[in-house]
């Protein structure tokens, strides 16, 4: 479902005598099965984002390729936007003025969703995220929680074979995390959907993610189950542990090692 091959980006940054090349990405591949749950991990600045603006068409490789349900993300974009969601959990893809329900409407209409397939979606998905109470009520007045279910929603509305998310828990309070790693585990387990997870909290992938990717400086430096991940620390420590210390020496906007 989705194919990197050997995939890099990098940017130029600075003027004059300071220019010089950031290896945001560097030689990056990995192949993830339909239907997989998988953990994206790395420290600040290692590269995911630039990973995730790839496969999304957001931004080209400057070298190697990429595959997202079978199509070039560059190249395909518009025909990629019908086969995958994305979910940041930072920024909101919601019309921030309008009422909630009035946002998916648009979704239904930018994707050409049918009508009769966008309200059984719609109406399931509201039930188990429970959106309710809150449908008439603009983006802007609705809590963090309330806006990611809504914009979990959005990326669900055509019904995509791939759900990229990048920190769909930030900021949740306990209960509202685990009613969305609940939705997300039923969403893969019982639809199929093939999800790459982004994020910080160690806690979603404990209770997500069978596999685990973890890129340090643009490389990927480890892709294996989460008990292979564990096994590589000692007996007993955290998984906080474990990924600090694959963690350790790297730090934002270093150079990449050659
Ligand atoms: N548009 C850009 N121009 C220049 N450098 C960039 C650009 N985008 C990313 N970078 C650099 O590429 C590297 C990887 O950044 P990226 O945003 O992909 O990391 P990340 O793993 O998503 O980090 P975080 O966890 O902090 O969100 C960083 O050194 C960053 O400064």
């Amino acid at each position: 479902m989705i194919e990197v091959d050997r995939a890099g980006r990098s940017f130029t940054v600075g003027r004059g005598s300071a220019r010089r090349t950031v290896h945001a990405v560097r030689d990056l591949s990995f192949t993830v099965g339909a239907g997989e749950f998988v953990g994206y991990l790395g420290p600040n600045g290692a590269g995911k984002s630039t990973t995730i603006k790839m496969l999304t068409g957001v931004l080209a490789p400057t070298s190697g390729r990429l595959r997202v349900a079978g199509l070039d993300p560059t190249r395909r974009r518009t025909a990629l936007a019908r086969r995958i969601g994305v979910v940041f959990g930072q920024r909101t893809t919601l019309w921030w003025d309008l009422p909630l329900k009035d946002s998916f409407q648009l979704i239904r209409y930018l994707y050409k969703v049918d009508r009769i397939d966008f309200r059984r979606r719609l109406d399931e998905l509201a039930g188990l995220l429970d959106l309710g109470s809150f449908m008439d009520t603009p983006v802007r007045q609705l809590s963090l929680g309330q806006r990611m279910r809504g914009d979990v929603t959005a990326a669900l509305l055509h019904d995509p074979a791939v759900l990229v998310l990048d920190e769909p828990t930030i900021g949740l309070d306990v209960v509202s995390k685990a009613a969305m790693r609940d939705f997300l585990r039923r969403l893969n387990a019982e639809r199929g959907t093939t999800v790459l997870l982004t994020t910080h909290d160690l806690g979603d992938i404990e209770k997500l993610c069978r596999r685990v990717m973890l890129i340090d400086h643009g490389r990927l430096g480890f892709d294996g189950t989460l008990d292979e991940l564990r096994a590589t620390g000692p007996d007993g420590d955290s998984l906080e542990e474990v990924v600090a210390r694959l963690y350790t020496g790297s730090a934002p906007g270093t150079p990449a090692p050659p």
